[in-house]
């Protein structure tokens, strides 16, 4: 029987523990939410299958590989082993709970950080005096500057959140703004949000796209999160297949 070889991209998925990890890569590689997660100790890893540039000659399939990274601070000297390569980052937060927004920063500076000690990333440790704290952070002007790792920044628990859902025109999270990142805001508990078609549908597949390009096109072209045309294309999503291994 012929093999097909397919190409694949890593996303590490990050944030703080209880933030929705789980149940947003669930939902999105298997098309419905997970009943119960339980805390994810170490690394899960789901597969998606993805179209590249869907509906264009240049349609192509690829594998997206989701690292859902346990968030529990017990493991905090351990993660960094399932940080590289990253071609994708995911920053997750919980809409409910704006120090999950907050705390982004440091989940990027760990990332990065690990890149930077493979040389591909800048990534510098800095104090924030206005917290009177000595904490790891990106520096947003470095990170700018550098070969960027595409980012999206995922808001969960909308179905909790009134004040995210009759703001309409909320703006974005400083992070998402200082990342040039675009940012969605789902309920996990239910598949319609990541339904094909849907806006948040469309920003993920455009997403996946970026990283897929910048992984084996290595093109420089402006993020589609700013380029206003590209926000008029259609999406069909499409998980075809998934597995799901696991990393204690
Ligand atoms: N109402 C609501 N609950 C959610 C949503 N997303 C996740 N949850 C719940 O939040 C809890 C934690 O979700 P997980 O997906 O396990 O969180 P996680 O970020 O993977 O957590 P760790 O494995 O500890 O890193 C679970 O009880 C989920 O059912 C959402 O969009 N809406």
């Amino acid at each position: 029987m012929a093999s097909i070889d397919i190409d694949k991209v890593r996303i590490i998925v990050i944030g703080d523990s209880g933030v929705g990890k789980t149940s947003l890569i669930h939902t999105l590689c298997h098309g419905e939410p997970i009943i119960n997660p339980t805390w994810t100790i170490g690394c899960s890893v789901d597969v998606k299958l993805h179209e590249y540039r869907e509906g264009t000659s240049a349609q192509k399939t690829f594998f997206v590989e989701l690292w859902d990274v346990g968030g529990s601070s017990g493991h905090k000297n351990t993660r960094s082993v399932f940080y590289t390569p990253a071609h994708g980052i995911i920053l997750v937060h919980d809409l409910t709970n704006r120090k999950s927004e907050g705390n982004l920063r440091k989940w990027l500076a760990e990332v990065l950080t690990k890149e930077c000690n493979g040389n591909t990333l800048s990534s510098v440790r800095t104090v924030n005096p206005s917290r009177n704290q000595d904490i790891d952070e990106y520096d947003p002007e470095q990170f700018i500057g550098s070969s960027q790792i595409p980012i999206l920044v995922v808001g969960t628990k909308l179905d909790l959140a009134e004040e995210v859902r009759t703001h309409f025109n909320r703006r974005l999270s400083p992070i998402a703004e200082e990342c040039g990142a675009g940012e969605i805001f789902v309920d996990c508990t239910t598949a319609k949000a990541m339904a094909p078609g849907s806006s948040s549908s469309v920003k993920l597949s455009r997403f996946f796209d970026l990283v897929i390009e910048k992984r084996f096109y290595n093109r420089d072209r402006p993020s589609p999160f700013t380029d206003k045309r590209r926000l008029m294309s259609g999406y069909s999503g499409n998980t075809i297949n998934h597995k799901t291994f696991h990393f204690e």
